[in-house]
């Protein structure tokens, strides 16, 4: 079968022209929903919220010690103060301070009426019911003050935002026990091809084990993803278009693997063409050059290379972009570092390339890296191996050992050398 719709003598898109047709076709779901804290974990925040209360809501001691009046105190002189009382974190100590007074306090605890200082325990001296203290302990030292952190109608978070743990926590400290987040996308995957045969079966002549919706599984692995895997698809063009259809129905995001070139069984592209629109196929990458993105109905999809590596390449590249926007998630893009190569890297001029690579650090703030192995895009070694992407323009026409390169660590934890 021919290629109808997409000319061949179509000029390849540029990665940055195929982000920006992503970017300006996606219009981010504005539906949102109420998720319990415990469960918001990276979703996206909708609505921001605000402090329902001052954090800390009561001035409080940041030691364990003793906490005075500093005015009782002359600057550069030793004193002693009668313990009349314990403030303990959740028990305060009830009760007003005299002259010559201080009370035994610990880190949390709300700090009484009268006291303005808490000296810490390292530096007191206990004499029966005294305390005898060295000279300096100035207003507000080792007392944290009432809001410090937060004031009451502060906005805690701005949305949109994909929240951390650290957002959790707070939320949490503001009492706050569920957010507005936008709903999360429904998302549809499925892989093409006669040679596949599913784990668990015995591999017969010809055939090769699906890994590529393992793959896919674990890069869409997601709080703001509800995810459904559609098993293998057979080289059928009328049950490939059945599935995209039904498929679209049913997903904001189709994704399919293989059958995206142009072979006589790789029926993606054309079939996209008769379902829906394909905004593009074809890019000048590699690998993944035969990546085609569209819409059917109101999903969007993107029909992925069958290669494990271009599989890899197109969804951290393209697909991640786009979820990310249609989930409402701030724009963001890459880390990209500079790091040396101690690789020969092969490469001809024309397409960009996302080598993969090992990045190690070998200094604070420097890198190296090196090929992971052999950049055939069948090799499923190599992407194992590999811990980033060395991106090299579409003009590079190879990087010889000691040049420098740009990489895209796929995590911000790298190995020492
Ligand atoms: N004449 C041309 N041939 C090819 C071109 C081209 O431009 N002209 N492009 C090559 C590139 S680049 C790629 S990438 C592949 C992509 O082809 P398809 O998307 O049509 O994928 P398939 O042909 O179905 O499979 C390619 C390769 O990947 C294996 N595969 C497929 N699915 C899986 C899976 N789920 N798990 C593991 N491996 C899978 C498949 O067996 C093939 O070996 O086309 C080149 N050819
Ligand atoms: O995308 Mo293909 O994997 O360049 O071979």
């Amino acid at each position: 079968m021919t290629n109808l719709c997409y000319p061949s003598h179509k000029p390849l898109l540029s990665a940055e022209q195929a982000l920006e047709r992503i970017a300006s076709a996606i219009i981010p779901l504005s539906e949102t929903e109420t998720v319990a804290l415990s469960d918001a974990l990276g979703r996206v925040i909708a609505k921001s919220p605000q402090a329902p209360q001052d954090i800390p809501p009561q001035a409080n001691a940041a030691m364990d010690g003793y906490g005075l009046n500093s005015a009782q105190i002359l600057p550069s002189q030793t004193f002693r103060l009668r313990v009349v009382g314990t403030a303990w974190a959740g028990q305060p100590f009830v009760g007003e301070l005299t002259d010559g007074e201080c009370v035994r306090i610990f880190t949390g605890a709300v700090v009484p009426d009268g006291v303005d200082s808490v000296v810490q325990q390292e530096q007191v001296d206990r004499d029966g019911e005294f305390a005898l203290f060295g000279a300096d302990c100035p207003a507000g030292r080792n007392v944290r003050a009432i809001g410090s952190d937060v004031h009451r109608g502060d906005t805690l978070i701005s949305a949109p935002k994909k929240l951390t743990a650290s957002d959790l926590a707070l939320l949490a400290g503001a009492g706050i026990a569920d957010i507005r987040a936008r709903r999360r996308l429904n998302i549809g995957f499925f892989s093409t091809g006669d040679e596949l045969t599913p784990l668990g079966e015995p591999l017969g002549h010809g055939k090769i084990y699906d890994s590529n919706r393992y793959l896919l599984s674990g890069l869409l692995a997601d709080a703001n993803h509800r995810v459904v895997d559609l098993g293998i698809v057979r080289d059928d063009p009328a049950l490939l278009e059945q599935t995209l259809l039904d498929a679209a129905d049913r997903f904001d995001v189709v994704l399919s693997t293989g059958g995206a070139s142009v072979g006589d069984a790789d029926y993606v592209q054309e079939t996209l063409a008769k379902c829906g629109q394909v905004e593009f196929w074809k890019l000048a990458i590699k690998p993944g050059k035969p990546l085609a993105f569209g819409k059917i109905g109101a999903s969007w999809f993107f029909g992925l290379p069958g290669n494990p590596a271009a599989v890899l390449v197109t969804f951290r590249k393209f697909v991640a972009p786009a979820l990310r926007q249609l989930a409402g998630e701030p724009a963001a893009g890459p880390l990209q570092l500079l790091a040396r190569c101690d690789s020969r890297l092969k490469k001809s001029a024309g397409r960009q390339e996302y080598q993969r690579g090992i990045v190690s650090q070998i200094a604070p703030g420097q890198y190296a890296v090196k090929l992971a192995g052999g950049q055939e895009s069948h090799q499923l070694t190599v992407a194992s191996h590999a811990n980033c992407f060395i991106v090299l323009d579409a003009d590079c026409a190879g990087v010889k050992p000691g040049e420098s390169v740009i990489v895209e660590p796929f995590s911000t934890n790298l190995p020492p050398l």
